[in-house]
């Protein structure tokens, strides 16, 4: 079901050699105008009304209760307690290490910069719950954002019909082991809406109070709603569909690696999972082991449409230089190495959201345990942006500190400089500080 393309005999293109699945942000665009029309118009009776019509439930508060945290992570079983509790360990120590210094740069007497950074405010943290439910994203959008020390965080995430109009419970008690208590049972284009513009009740009671960046994945209505807010507010990426690719040899273990394209392929039916080899052998043992491992899967039906789409395929090369040219190419979210060398290999990648060495780090243990953010670039834009991280929560802010002897030296050349852009009350403005 994965198809197998031959490129030994030929001369290809690395850029055009896998197409992406067709994302139709802008056929989503114009579903999500009237949504977010309305919400202006009717604040939280609007968010509630298209939640009830795409959620199928109404819930009956858009904010969760606090009980109603309290009690689902009480009822949390144990042992999903004890993997989400060592998950957030390993993430809080990641992220931790991501935050940058202040530094106070000397530059001549009387003349320092500082590069600042600070906090981001108040940010909305979008948690999926379509298709599936992801506590596991709670974590990975949360770690960071408290890592950066923001001191406004809302969350917000599909209510479940089966959990009375609440977001899942194992959503919720995560929440409550990192202690985010602003969490609103609402998704889609309606949640990323609420966020951005804040919401009242027909009585004019705030709801949800506006704030200043949205991050976390989606499916194309939320992409759709926060490429319409940027600008108004912050967001971290327009994310597309999960992706995986597998750069493997004849080394790698077949089985293993048809697994690890299946775990992918199951988020969504527009996934893409391609394995790039250069053994023909090889990519026929992994499609033989995917023809074996995917019937009876719990998700078969998606599971089969994503691997049989134009954006899956397993791509044969005649060396490892082709296969990493291609993978560059292609900049896919994650990326496994399962090669003879792999950390020579790695030296060659510069395009992947993240990247995953050797048999034993599966993606799997990315999206859930390892410690590394599983927001990634989607969709190609791994060539010029980064995960989620700790500096997504936080802005540069740059203190100038000169005093007169500090300016002095520069008077001349600035007032030069600002003649020879024509801007003259430039010029003007440090003249008259030395008159
Ligand atoms: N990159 C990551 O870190 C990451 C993590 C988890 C999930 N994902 C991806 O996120 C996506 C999650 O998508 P999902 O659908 O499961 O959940 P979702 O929460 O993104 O979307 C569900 C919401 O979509 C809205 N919706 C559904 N049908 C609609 C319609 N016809 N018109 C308007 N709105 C509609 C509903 O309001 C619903 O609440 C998947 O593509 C998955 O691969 C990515
Ligand atoms: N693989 C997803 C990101 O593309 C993240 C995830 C969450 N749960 C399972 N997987
Ligand atoms: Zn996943």
């Amino acid at each position: 079901m994965l198809h197998i393309t031959d490129l030994r005999p030929t001369t290809f293109d690395p850029a055009t050699v896998m197409p992406r699945a067709k994302l139709e942000i802008s056929d989503a665009s114009a579903v999500v105008e009237p949504i977010i029309d309305q919400v202006k118009a009717r604040g939280a009776e609007a968010v509630l009304d298209f939640t009830e019509q795409f959620d199928g439930v109404r819930p009956d508060n858009l904010r969760v209760p606090e009980h109603a945290m309290t009690q689902a992570l009480e009822k949390l079983e144990a042992d999903v307690r004890d993997a989400l509790e060592e998950s957030i360990a390993r993430a809080r120590a990641v992220h931790a290490a991501q935050l940058p210094p202040d530094t106070v740069v000397p530059l001549a007497d009387g003349a320092t910069v500082e590069n600042h950074w600070v906090p981001i405010q108040r940010v909305g943290l979008y948690v999926p719950g379509g298709r599936a439910v992801y506590p596991s994203s709670v974590i990975m959008n949360v770690v960071p954002a408290q890592a950066a020390g923001v001191p406004g965080i809302a969350i917000t995430s599909p209510p479940q019909a089966d959990f009375n109009g609440l977001p899942h419970p194992t959503i919720l008690a995560a929440c409550k082991l990192l202690g985010v208590e602003e969490v609103y049972a609402t998704g889609g284009a309606q949640a990323i809406a609420m966020l951005a513009l804040g919401v009242s009740d027909a009585s004019g009671a705030t709801v949800c109070e506006p704030v200043d960046l949205i991050t976390g994945p989606g499916n194309v209505y939320v992409a759709a709603a926060k490429q319409a807010f940027f600008g108004k507010v912050g967001i971290d990426a327009v994310a597309g569909p999960s992706e995986i690719l597998v750069l493997a040899d004849e080394t790698a273990n077949p089985a293993w690696v048809a697994a690890d394209l299946i775990s992918q392929s199951e988020h969504d039916p527009l996934a893409a999972s391609v394995l790039v080899t250069t053994s023909m052998d090889f990519a026929e043992a992994v499609v033989a082991q995917i023809e074996q491992q995917v019937p009876g899967a719990v998700l078969e039906d998606q599971i089969r449409e994503a691997l049989t789409g134009q954006q899956s395929g397993a791509l044969v090369v005649s060396t490892l230089e082709e296969a990493i040219d291609v993978t560059n190419a292609i900049a896919t979210e994650h990326l496994e190495i399962q090669t003879k060398d792999n950390e020579a290999v790695l030296e060659q990648i510069t395009h992947a959201g993240a990247v995953f060495l050797g048999p034993y780090a599966p993606v799997p243990l990315g999206d859930y345990s390892a410690g590394s953010n599983h927001v990634l670039p989607t969709s190609g834009t791994a060539r010029f942006s980064s995960g989620l991280n700790t500096v997504s929560f936080l802005r540069l802010q740059q203190r100038i500190r000169y005093d007169k002897a500090g300016l002095e030296p520069l008077a001349p050349g600035i007032q030069r400089l600002a003649q020879s852009e024509g801007l003259h009350a430039h010029a003007e403005a440090i003249r008259y500080r030395f008159e």
